[in-house]
């Protein structure tokens, strides 16, 4: 379907380059580099110090293209993308617009929100003109290109709504207008399709897809932030896909190389979704899972290196450290759920289709599949999910059958393994979750510790190793437990 406003600019014959604030910059030739960042590291500050969360990205956005920012929660993929927006200042490394160096907010990007951040008292109009009213723009330019970029998202005879009177596709639409209005270089987009149904996201890409490739989006690139695979082949020229062990790191690199308007189900395309997907979830955990060689039973495509490196390291179970092995946000109930799924499919399942069968994106899934792994319940083979012994077992086990053998992997995963040796130190005592708390803030961001926490908590309770009192914030050893170890 054609945008209402695209048809209206091709009938109008609207200029290809900018006519609003930003026409003062010279039009960036395809292929120019807009944006780059050198070995660009940030850290937030923790309970204990500095925690990193992106370290050594080297990354250039050129014009002409559009780059997805791909990783799992907490890759760092929003921070690099503030970063970039000169929003928060890089710990070290730089970050340049057009080769300067940048010592504030970055002039040529705008930025598109998934929460839409709109100002509920202000109009659709007066939003929409703030980023112009930001860079000194007088007030009847301000007004003519408010209306202009209104028209050019589709949000014409809304001007004078307030936020409150729309729905969600359309207070997104007016983050676009918003951003598009100042005509940046750069267009910074982090998740702006996720907090909106499905066919209203689809509606929304579909419209900006178009603009974008009929010349007419006044930007000359684009850096949007997901965690949908889909979405990533569907809109990027590249996806750079983040790594977070420990920290963000660029793990790969794909260039997605297809004609637009992409078709989803071209088999190329279903290719790269699988790529993709085999990056995101390592393969290279395989090789770790069966005891073979680096790289050995990869499938097509090159080997990951970084994953290599990650599977060489725990390739001893022993060695594994609760600062290498975080616990990934699965509950028993979500982990049992999916590896039931799989031994009804014998043991083996192709997960894309499994989360297709679901009305899934196959990332909702990577919690639980990496949940497996660490349990040694499943490895990922090629796009497949594979129970492994102990995993159709656990599966195939009635609840109270389940536990022993849920409680025998558990002790194996570090904190699980931390928290039940402490309690054992003192078997008649608690132990606060303060002192575990404390114990990771050296290694992770107090968000990630505290989804940690709530797994260690739900998958002890569950192997009946410990209880935790949420009042008085403490863990107990269970009854029994001790047998166990
Ligand atoms: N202002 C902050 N202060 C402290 N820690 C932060 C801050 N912002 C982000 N973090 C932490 O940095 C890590 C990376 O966060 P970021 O939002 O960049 O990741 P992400 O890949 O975009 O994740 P998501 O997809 O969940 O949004 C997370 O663990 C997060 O808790």
């Amino acid at each position: 379907m054609a945008l209402k406003a695209l048809r209206k600019l091709r009938t109008l014959g609207a200029p290809a380059t900018p006519t609003g604030p930003a026409a003062a910059v010279p039009r960036a030739a395809d292929g120019d580099v807009l944006l780059e960042t050198v070995g660009l590291t940030k850290s937030y500050a923790g309970a204990d110090g500095e925690l990193p969360v992106l370290a050594g990205i080297d990354l250039k956005i050129r014009a002409g293209e559009i780059v997805a920012l791909l990783g799992k929660s907490g890759s760092g993929k929003s921070t690099l993308l503030r970063c970039m927006a000169g929003l928060i200042p890089a710990s070290s490394g730089t970050v340049s617009y057009r080769g300067e160096p940048l010592t504030g907010a970055n002039p040529g990007t705008a930025m598109v929100f998934q929460t839409f951040a709109l100002l509920p008292w202000l109009t659709v109009q007066q939003n929409v003109e703030l980023g112009l009213e930001a860079r000194g723009v007088p007030a009847e330019e301000r007004a003519r290109a408010a209306v202009q970029a209104i028209d050019l998202i589709g949000l014409d005879g809304f001007e004078s709504a307030y936020p409150k009177e729309l729905s969600g596709g359309m207070r997104q639409r007016v983050g676009f207008a918003r951003a598009l209005v100042v005509e940046p270089d750069v267009l910074m987009m982090d998740e702006p399709f996720s907090a909106l149904d499905v066919l209203t996201a689809e509606n929304l890409r579909g419209e900006l897809m178009e603009l974008w490739e009929s010349g007419q989006f006044p930007t000359r690139a684009v850096v949007l932030v997901t965690h949908n695979i889909e979405e990533a082949v569907l809109m990027a020229d590249r996806i750079v896909v983040l790594g977070s062990r420990p920290y963000g790191t660029i793990r790969e690199t794909v260039e997605v190389g297809l004609d637009r308007p992409r078709d989803r189900d071209a088999p190329a395309f279903q290719e790269l979704i699988d790529r993709v997907y085999r990056i995101m979830t390592g393969r290279a955990k395989e090789t770790r899972l069966s005891g073979a060689g680096a790289g050995a039973g990869a499938g097509a495509g090159a080997p990951l290196r970084a994953e290599t490196v990650e599977s060489a390291e725990s390739a001893d179970q022993d060695k594994r450290t609760v600062a290498g092995t975080p616990l990934p946000a699965a509950t028993v109930d979500g982990l049992s759920g999916l590896a039931e799924m799989v031994a009804h499919r014998g043991g083996r399942c192709d997960l894309a289709d499994l989360a297709d069968e679901l009305g899934l994106d196959v990332d909702d899934m990577l919690p639980q599949v990496d949940a497996l792994d660490l349990l040694g319940f499943a490895r990922v083979s090629g796009d497949d999910l594979v129970l492994t012994e102990a995993g159709t077992a656990f599966a195939e086990a009635d609840v109270q059958t389940s536990k022993p053998l849920f409680a025998h992997a558990a002790t194996e995963v570090p904190l699980v393994k931390l928290i039940t040796n402490s309690l054992l130190q003192r078997p008649e005592a608690a132990v606060r979750a303060g002192f575990f708390r404390d114990l990771l803030a050296h290694h992770f961001t107090s968000e990630q510790v505290e989804r940690q926490l709530e797994t260690a908590t739900d998958w002890g309770r569950y192997a009946e190793l410990y209880a935790y009192d949420a009042d008085r914030q403490e863990y107990r050893l269970d009854e029994g437990a001790s047998f166990r170890t």
